[in-house]
């Protein structure tokens, strides 16, 4: 079987002298949807902080695409073809949605696949079209996210993580968001998503890890994950 587009094995991270990932594997395949799961403070995000490279792991390895990642350079590991669209949004006030999302771009040269990706962002969510020339933080919670999202795919990524998809957003913006992640998914995007919602996280995935205390609890296909009793129990009610 070919090698996983990413691949994390034995890699431990955190913040100076705390400890948060205790020698986490994991993998995504090129074409799937894989998604984390877990309670507060499990160490998704710092997972995700480290293979983006704002977080150095202190042991273990990060190949994408057949190449040691670990520990370098966010700009470098971007270029790689990993975009991350942080927990919160942090979109730029006083620039327009449009200049956010071009912002994805800032590596980029290639100006008419610049603007076909915009044209791509804006089929894919059509109110920032209607919204582009507005400042983006002035934009409702949901559509936030749909920038902060599209600025994601502004880069081009090979693989997209996307850092707490539903958090604080309405059942009906959730949907929308997720219909959103299909269509991208069906082009041929790989993602990798933290998500709080586990049903949601289970449904919009082929394969879950659920993390608990900075390592791997379980491992398996979303689908039947979703069918397991063990797991509802346990993870439903977070
Ligand atoms: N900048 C930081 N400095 C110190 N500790 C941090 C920092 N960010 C997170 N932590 C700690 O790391 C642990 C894991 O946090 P992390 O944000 O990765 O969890 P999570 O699984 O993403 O949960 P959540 O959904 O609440 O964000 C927590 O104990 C948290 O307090």
């Amino acid at each position: 079987m070919a090698e996983p587009l990413l691949s994390l094995s034995g890699v431990t991270s955190g913040y100076g002298q705390i400890q948060v990932l205790w020698g986490m594997d994991l993998a995504v395949n090129a074409g799937e949807v894989v998604a984390l799961v877990g309670s507060n403070g499990a160490g998704k995000s710092t997972l995700l902080r480290t293979i983006s490279g704002q977080l150095a792991p202190s042991a273990g390895s990060i190949r994408f695409d057949g190449t040691e990642i670990g520990g370098s350079r966010p700009d470098i590991i971007l270029k790689a073809g990993i975009a991350h669209v942080p927990e919160g949004r942090r979109l730029f006030r006083g620039l327009t949605v449009r200049d956010n999302l071009l912002l994805g771009a800032y590596l980029r040269t290639d100006k008419q696949a610049i603007a076909d990706d915009l044209e791509w962002v804006f089929e894919l969510f059509p109110i920032l079209r209607e919204r582009q020339r507005q400042d983006a933080t002035t934009l409702s919670g949901g559509e936030q996210q749909m920038c902060a999202v599209g600025r994601g795919i502004m880069s081009r990524p090979r693989l997209l993580m996307i850092d707490e998809l539903s958090l604080g957003l309405s059942p009906r913006m959730v949907e929308h968001l997720g219909n959103a992640l299909v269509a991208l998914n069906k082009a041929g995007q790989t993602i990798l998503l933290v998500e709080q919602d586990v049903m949601t996280a289970f449904e919009l995935s082929n394969r879950a890890y659920i993390v608990e205390n900075g390592r791997v609890a379980r491992t398996g296909a979303s689908a039947e994950l979703a069918r397991d009793p063990t797991v509802s129990d346990a993870y439903l009610s977070i």
